[in-house]
């Protein structure tokens, strides 16, 4: 008395993927998984307890079935017929009641587990660097989170359970036809093998066609996801490739209905099987079973009792014949569970690592190098489903860098596309660490490296407003609260006076409750970035970090952005990406970037004194283009 349909736990089974057997679990992997189960080793021995009776109690209507016929019907006792009519009223109210209590039991069961693996992951993918996330599908990692999760919970719940149930119901139900009649009960058994076999054949048939329909089905999803954010649809828009696509995911959603159908036809092949077996079963206990009660060899009560509890056998049987592919399926998901799990974070938290001063804003990078890691040091081969894992090195991205930024200062840093100017910038907070030489922060009193401070303070020393300024898909004042929770309107309203764009969300409808769009998509680029700085601006850090802000703005909005960065700067150590240097002249110190190297440094006047590569930036980014027209434009290579 299964708690699960027997026809939708066997199709299950067959639907799995039988390569799982082949993989080898370690005995590691076992101790995990029985440590994920500890916590709610009473739930499951009080589930186990259930299903062991439930699964027991197959074989007593059957046994009532017998007395009620030999020795209540055939005897005439009508009192014993009233009473065991009520035991079988009896025994179906406690299966149903012990078949909500498993239910029960066993969602509790479940679900905690979900809760337990999802929280943990999520935890630990939080925590992973950047890198991490650059190399990383992020459709595979969510797979990763939600499929996965799902399978390993399913190894506690429906596999157990079904195993446990399966094996009492098929001992319990075998030793009682064995004691009815052992002829009967071998005859039966001869049939067991055709059953393995009609299962095992469409087991290996439907679990390629089903491993091939779902791959079919993630590629159209792909193909849907790639194509219908704002992105895609612009490319495709932009390079009219609408037929070429028509036909494309018609091709793929072509191939998803031919498996469908096949799949379909080979189910219709197995459920008549699966019903054809036990007709022939009922027909040959019936038939050798008339016979021995014709010889008085066996009574009428025993030989219905044996085809009723032979249907009950049935099912278990065929249940256990795939009992190693769910255990194994199963076990595999909370394998990949633990991949996930397992991969160390590139940047760890010293287990002596002390709290930085939040009032540090003194900045110094010491003969700093940086090679880009391989993806194989940071991600899972599994998670990345185009990349194929490279295993050259990058070369180094930055080769001896070495300057300070003194408490108030604001350095500039400018140069070609690609010379390594966001890379040095990421190096301050550690979303990498240099592969040699030292980044410091500190005061004056004293520099850490910044290896040496707890993630968290470093963190809230130094804040970055990055090149896209993202926004989640939240309204402006939760956005804005993200850089300090406990910020009041008030705080809110001043950040965004200072950021230059508090006029414009006076006008929006719904003032700070305007949602930003997925990606802040409803803003224009200068709007986002002013947000961006508000947020920067409540978050208040010593530290800013400022990656291109001013990049393709107008003139009007680089206006505006330029006198929200002057407040956002002010009394701030200030690391600035800049393409245009007028935003800059005003640093204390300019770096010119190449090729990964600091070629010259000073300031706006030095530099252009002393001539060369920064010389030469300023003059092609403000000489006249035509005498008529007045300062060109930015240069497209700063
Ligand atoms: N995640 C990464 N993995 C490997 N190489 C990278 C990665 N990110 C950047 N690079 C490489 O490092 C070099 C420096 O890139 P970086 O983004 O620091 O340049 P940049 O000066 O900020 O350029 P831009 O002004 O165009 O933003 C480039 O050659 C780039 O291809």
């Amino acid at each position: 008395m299964s708690t699960m349909h027997p026809m939708g736990a066997a199709m299950r089974s067959l639907r799995t993927d039988r390569s799982v057997v082949d993989q080898k679990l370690t005995r590691r992997t076992m101790r995990r998984v029985f440590g994920f189960a500890r916590p709610h080793s009473r739930l499951l021995t009080a589930f186990i307890g259930f299903v062991v009776v439930d699964a027991a109690l197959v074989v007593v209507n059957p046994l009532l079935v017998k007395a009620l016929l030999d020795d209540g019907i055939r005897k005439g006792d009508g009192g014993l017929v009233t009473l065991l009519a009520f035991g079988m009223v009896g025994v179906s109210l406690l299966d149903a009641a012990l078949g909500v209590g498993s239910g029960y039991l066993s969602s509790r069961i479940g679900e905690n587990l979900i809760f337990d693996l999802r929280t943990k992951v999520f935890g630990h993918v939080q925590r992973m660097s950047l890198a991490f996330f650059t190399r990383t599908q992020t459709g595979a990692l969510v797979s990763r989170l939600n499929n996965d999760v799902i399978g390993a919970q399913r190894a506690f719940t429906s596999t157990l359970s079904s195993t446990v149930s399966n094996t009492i119901s098929v001992v319990v139900v075998g030793v009682a036809m064995v004691v009815l009649s052992w002829q009967i009960t071998l005859a039966c058994l001869a049939l067991f093998p055709l059953l393995l076999l009609a299962s095992r054949w469409v087991g290996g048939q439907i679990s390629g066609l089903t491993r091939a329909q779902m791959n079919g089905n993630a590629d159209l999803g792909n193909m849907m996801t790639e194509r219908f954010n704002v992105g895609g649809a612009l490319l495709l828009k932009l390079f009219g490739r609408r037929d070429d696509e028509d036909a494309r995911y018609a091709d793929k959603a072509g191939v998803v209905r031919d498996l469908g159908v096949r799949i379909a036809l080979v189910t219709r092949i197995f459920a008549a099987t699966m019903m054809l077996i036990p007709a022939l079963a009922t027909a040959l206990v019936w038939g050798i079973g008339g016979h021995l009660v014709i010889s008085s060899t066996l009574t009428i009560g025993t030989l219905t009792a044996l085809a009723t509890l032979l249907l009950r056998l049935l099912g278990p049987l065929q249940g256990l014949s795939n009992v190693r592919v769910d255990v194994m399926t199963a076990l595999v998901s909370f394998d990949r569970v633990f991949e996930v799990l397992d991969l160390p974070s590139t940047i760890q938290e010293r287990p002596d690592a002390v709290a930085l001063d939040p009032h540090s804003a003194r900045l110094e990078f010491d003969h700093v190098a940086f090679t880009y890691p391989r993806a194989e040091d940071v991600s899972l081969a599994s998670l990345e489903t185009v990349a194929r894992l490279e295993s050259r090195d990058h070369g180094e991205v930055l080769h001896d860098i070495s300057f300070v930024a003194e408490p108030g200062q604001m350095v500039a840093l400018v140069g070609p596309s690609g010379a390594g100017k966001t890379t040095i910038t990421h190096l301050v907070a550690r979303l990498y660490d240099a592969t040699s030489g030292t980044v410091r922060v500190g005061d004056d009193a004293q520099l850490w490296d910044v290896r040496d401070v707890t993630l968290q303070s470093l963190e809230d020393a130094v804040g970055y407003v990055t090149q896209d300024a993202h926004m989640f898909h939240d309204t402006i004042r939760e956005n804005l609260r993200y850089a300090r929770p406990e910020a009041s309107d008030e705080d809110i309203w001043a950040a965004l006076e200072s950021a230059q764009i508090a006029a414009l969300v006076h006008g929006m409808p719904d003032g700070l409750d305007t949602v930003v769009g997925d990606r802040g998509y409803r803003l224009s680029g200068g709007e986002r970035q002013r947000l961006a700085i508000a947020r920067l601006l409540l978050k208040a850090p010593r530290i800013v970090v400022l990656d291109e802000a001013t990049a393709h703005l107008d003139s009007e909005s680089e206006y505006a952005v330029q006198r929200a960065l002057d407040t956002a700067l002010e009394g701030r150590t200030s690391l600035v990406i800049a393409h245009r240097l007028s935003t800059v002249r005003n640093a204390d110190q300019i770096l010119v970037v190449e090729d990964g190297r600091i070629v010259q440094r000073g300031t706006h006047e030095q530099l252009l004194a002393e001539g060369g590569t920064y010389a030469d930036l300023y003059a092609t980014q403000f000489k006249p283009v035509h005498a008529d027209t007045g300062p060109g434009p930015a240069l497209e290579a700063l």
